[in-house]
């Protein structure tokens, strides 16, 4: 199976998650008036019932490149998980509704480079897939003492086109 990437928007992306940009106006001018403060924009959990708290890591990311074979999704049952670049490139992103306790029909989407985004709790995902060096990103999500994470080999991989 072929799945061509769309381009990010926070209305195809919202049944997985929140997309992190500046566009449109900020939400508060703050700094004396010398930033715009996009607020609030992401639903973060970390799962505080089962002890999770909130982590930073740096993630250092092999780039690849496209046609992209996908042969894994994996979720996070615990929490959400947030990746931010540290740099202006575009990353791919392949997220799948649930269906019945496996992955449904699986969705790809290209950032613009200056986009972030945060993954829901539970969502089906791909692994992050940067598509240029230096594959730097900050990455948001719960730290605790249980694996959160449920891997779902696919018996069928698809090639994500662009
Ligand atoms: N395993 C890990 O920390 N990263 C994955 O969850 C991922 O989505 O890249
Ligand atoms: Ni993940």
């Amino acid at each position: 199976m072929q799945i061509k990437a769309d381009p990010l928007t926070p209305e195809g992306f919202a049944p997985f998650g929140d997309v992190l940009d500046a566009t449109g106006g900020p939400d508060k001018i703050i700094n004396a008036g010398l930033c715009g403060r996009y607020h609030d924009r992401a639903r973060l959990d970390f799962g505080p019932e089962t002890g999770g708290r909130a982590g930073i890591s740096i993630f250092k990311a092999e780039p690849r490149s496209l046609p992209y074979l996908c042969d894994l999704l994996e979720r996070h049952p615990e929490g959400s998980q947030a990746f931010i670049p540290m740099s202006a490139d575009p990353f791919l992103v392949i997220v799948a509704p649930d269906d019945r306790g496996q992955p449904g029909q699986p969705r790809a989407f290209l950032t613009n480079g200056a986009q972030a985004i945060n993954l829901h709790r539970g969502t089906w995902h791909g692994v992050l897939t940067p598509l240029a060096a230096p594959g730097l990103f900050a990455v948001i999500d719960r730290i605790g003492n249980t694996a959160n994470l449920e891997e779902y080999p696919l018996a069928d991989p698809f090639t994500v086109i662009a």
